[in-house]
């Protein structure tokens, strides 16, 4: 399957199981896959046949500001159900990471993924 891709989208959401995290909004990075046909927009060269990605990230930043999540998998749900409510797509990856969380980790992230039933 064809497939749009956006990786290392930084968004801003108020997330966070702790009490300090719940005061201000912080930087969250997203990486996104969303299979689709892409075969009609290879053909016509037409953005209109294809998904555009500023539209879905678009979408993503919207989603992380107005939410105010615990998780991160609470948040990349919610990205999940936006993206196949505003896109026509078969199916959607999305890894949400929280960068400099974990003083001896480099990264910690989440991932789900989600077929069209
Ligand atoms: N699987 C997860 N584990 C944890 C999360 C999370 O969102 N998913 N979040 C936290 C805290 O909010 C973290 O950011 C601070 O340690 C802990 N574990």
């Amino acid at each position: 399957m064809d497939k749009v891709i956006i990786e290392g989208l930084q968004v801003q959401s108020l997330i966070g199981v702790y009490d300090w995290e719940r005061t201000a909004r912080r930087p969250l990075l997203v990486d996104v896959t969303l299979e689709v046909d892409l075969a009609a927009a290879a053909a016509t060269d037409d953005v209109r046949d294809t998904i555009d990605y500023a539209s879905v990230a678009d979408t993503l930043e919207r989603v992380a500001l107005k939410s105010q999540f615990f998780l991160l998998e609470a948040l990349a749900g919610a990205m999940l159900e936006a993206l196949f409510t505003d896109f026509a797509v078969q199916g959607a990856t999305v890894k949400l990471s929280k960068p400099d969380i974990l003083p001896n980790a480099a990264n910690v992230a989440i991932q789900l993924s989600r077929r069209k039933h």
